[in-house]
């Protein structure tokens, strides 16, 4: 599908998220009402580029299965979205725990990517609901946006700004005061090893190095959860091996990540819940174990979105080297 960036999205019926928005600036009625309503600071800013420079750039196990889940963080109802006739996502229900790392995985056109911008308040659902934690991600999108880190499918970025200078943009729009900006683009720039580029153009960077940056920024603001398409696409497997271990830290401090992916043996080796889509609707969900039983998730997905069947092939394919 296009790429879907919060300033070219349809117009919502509700108070429209853009990124120039500014929620820290407006009072909600709902955290009046509800004190404990506020998001929870992960502390994620007072990590110093010292302490995380003890991360291994090799990917681990997360041990997810020995993780204290929490309270619920994510709740789809009914989750579904038609563009026109075409059902692309349809009435997709489940859980995901605090402190989790949830997969959606499914073939290409299975509505991931849909069902991913409607939980981060992207895309505005035909019909269900998305709760983060107790807060009705499409009644409450302002409270909901600074719960919500988000990484989109393709990202346009202000490419003109330096990889320092867009953290600090996107830190004031997303309400930080200027020390916070300050030290957490700092902390964000050494922990996705970005230090040296700090001061090259976003422009000049390769798909790779926007990738992190785009990354780092979804995590400035603190979010409970972060909502993460594709994120090792492009990143080389160090890179990729520091970022799982930035968000074993950050699950850890009490974040849920939700990411797709379509490496089935990532998604074995980080997640604890995995979501299996097919044409709109979850065909498969639960705990990675349960989804895949005693075989490989890589083999489970095959024969769920295969069949035994195998497809015909290139059988007419001949090549002659004259
Ligand atoms: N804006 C749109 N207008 C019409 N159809 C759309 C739109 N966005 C997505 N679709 C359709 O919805 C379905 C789901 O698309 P989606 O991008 O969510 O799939 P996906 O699982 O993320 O695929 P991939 O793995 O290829 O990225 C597809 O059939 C796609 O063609």
């Amino acid at each position: 599908m296009d790429a879907i960036t919060a300033t070219d999205l349809p117009p919502r019926d509700d108070a429209e998220l853009t990124v120039e928005a500014n929620p820290a600036d407006e009072a909600n009625p709902a955290d009046e009402a509800n004190p404990t309503a506020a998001p929870r600071d992960l502390g994620l800013g007072q990590k110093t580029a010292e302490g995380l420079s003890t991360m291994t750039p090799v990917a681990r196990q997360t041990e997810a299965g020995d993780r204290d889940l929490g309270d619920v963080a994510l709740r789809l109802e009914g989750l579904t979205k038609k563009f026109g006739s075409h059902r692309a996502v349809d009435h997709v229900s489940y859980t995901v725990r605090q402190g989790s790392f949830s997969g959606i995985v499914g073939p290409n056109g299975a509505g991931k990517t849909t069902t991913l911008m409607m939980i981060a308040g992207l895309l505005k659902p035909t019909s269900g609901t998305v709760h983060v934690g107790n807060v009705d991600v499409w009644r409450n999108p302002r409270d909901a946006y600074r719960r919500i880190g988000t990484l989109p499918d393709r990202l346009r970025m202000f490419d003109q700004l330096t990889g320092a200078q867009y953290l600090g943009y996107v830190g004031t729009l997303r309400g930080l005061d200027k020390h916070q900006v300050e030290h957490r683009t700092e902390s964000l720039l050494d922990t996705f090893e970005l230090r040296g580029s700090a001061n090259r153009l976003v422009v000049d960077y390769s798909a790779g190095m926007r990738k992190k940056l785009a990354l780092a920024s979804t995590m400035i603001h603190s979010p409970e959860v972060l909502i993460l398409d594709e994120p090792f696409e492009t990143i080389d497997p160090v890179s990729a091996g520091v970022l799982i271990d930035v968000l074993i830290d950050y699950a850890d401090k009490g974040g849920t990540v939700v990411l797709s992916s379509h490496s089935m043996d990532l998604v074995q080796r980080m997640c604890d819940h995995v979501a299996v889509i097919v044409k709109g609707s979850v065909i498969a969900e639960g705990t990675v174990d349960e989804v895949r039983g005693d075989i490989t998730l890589e083999e489970r997905f095959r024969h769920i979105v295969r069949g035994p069947a195998q497809p015909e092939g290139l059988d007419w394919l001949e090549i002659s080297f004259g």
